[in-house]
């Protein structure tokens, strides 16, 4: 017999008790909302970006608790002339491609959303002065893949130290590596990793992490001309146990994309993060894993049952890739104080 189809008159329509009264609490429908991003955060007003033009909104009370960040895709109603006191409401949220996550401590399980729908995560470290820290690079690291972003190492100050055990640590991980130089003659534009940062930046939404003093500033002003302008401020990054807060700042590339830079985020709270969901991130490893590995597997070690140690028996391109993932799993569990 073959399988009958079923057609609209297979809906069971509840009849309505009151009789044929329509509902008088129809929500609504908004379809003449215009799609825009939101850009800047400030207790409770958003900046968005309607078409090239600066828009403050409200959220709308159909939008219920969820929250909106900085890169967010939402449809906007009401005066959307970005004109001076004016005020239109976020009536959606689209969903959100990627979600930039952290938890506010290791032990902490409430996870928070810091940017949606970035592509990129460049965590610019400096070569000297101050010191690299491989911790906050593999921690950086475990957020990026995690939210399946692609991770770019920006490694400033190339005059003044080697990047080569830096380089030899991260490009096995399928990182790609940029050396930036900015105080010689000439300054970024005659620097070749500067264009080629800015080159990696183009058509993206990257998020720019780093420590104070590694010369991310010095990058914002000269990747963003006009960065004294910032398009909107995020009271949204606080620090753990502190009451300080910070402010994440999206800008548009004159070459087309965007950078958000986050100066409040020194670290990111990894409790979210499960190794499972984690390494999906590395294609050839996550497939290797669901061939041999037992349930739940953590890839700590052969003797905890891991199967990846076998899989990159004879290979050392696969070893290192297995041990750099297992140093970042491991920065995962190891807490967040760095
Ligand atoms: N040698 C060298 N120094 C650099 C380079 N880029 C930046 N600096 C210096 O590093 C110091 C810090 O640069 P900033 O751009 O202010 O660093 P930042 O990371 O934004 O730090 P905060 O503004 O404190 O957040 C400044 O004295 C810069 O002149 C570089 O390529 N080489």
């Amino acid at each position: 017999m073959t399988p009958r189809e079923y057609d609209e008159s297979d809906a069971r329509v509840r009849p309505n008790r009151r009789g044929s009264r329509p509902r008088t609490k129809i929500r609504p429908a908004h379809e003449d909302a215009v799609p825009g991003t939101v850009v800047g955060v400030d207790r409770g007003r958003y900046t968005t970006r309607v078409d090239g033009t600066q828009v403050i909104a409200v959220k709308a009370r159909e939008l219920g608790r969820r929250g909106l960040v900085i890169g967010d895709a939402v449809g906007i109603v009401g005066d959307v002339s970005g004109r001076p006191d004016t005020l239109a409401r976020i009536v959606r949220r689209d969903e959100r491609r990627t979600a930039l996550r952290r938890t506010a401590d290791d032990t902490d399980i409430t996870e928070r959303v810091i940017v949606a729908n970035a592509d990129q995560l460049a965590i610019v470290t400096a070569l000297a002065d101050p010191e690299p820290n491989a911790r906050m690079i593999d921690r950086c690291l475990v957020a990026a893949f995690d939210a399946r972003m692609t991770a770019l190492l920006v490694l400033t100050k190339a005059d003044l130290a080697s990047a080569d055990p830096l380089r030899a640590a991260y490009e096995p991980l399928g990182v790609r590596v940029i050396e930036t130089s900015v105080l010689r003659a000439g300054g970024p534009a005659a620097d070749p990793g500067f264009l080629d940062l800015r080159a990696s930046l183009a058509g993206l939404t990257t998020v720019m992490v780093g420590y104070s003093g590694v010369g991310k500033s010095t990058l914002v002003n000269a990747l963003v001309p006009d960065a004294g302008r910032a398009v909107g401020v995020v009271n949204d990054v606080t620090g753990r146990g502190r009451h300080t807060s910070t402010s994440a700042v999206m800008y548009e590339l004159p070459g087309g994309g965007r950078i958000v830079d986050t100066p409040g985020v020194r670290s990111f709270g990894l409790a979210h993060v499960d190794p499972e969901h984690f390494i999906l991130a590395f294609p050839d490893v996550a497939a290797a894993a669901d061939e041999h590995c037992p349930r739940a597997c953590a890839h700590e070690s052969a003797e905890s049952g891991c199967a990846l140690d076998a899989w990159a028996a004879g290979s050392p391109d696969r070893h290192v890739r297995v041990e750099s993932i297992r140093r970042l799993l491991a920065s995962r569990a190891a807490g967040d104080a760095y």
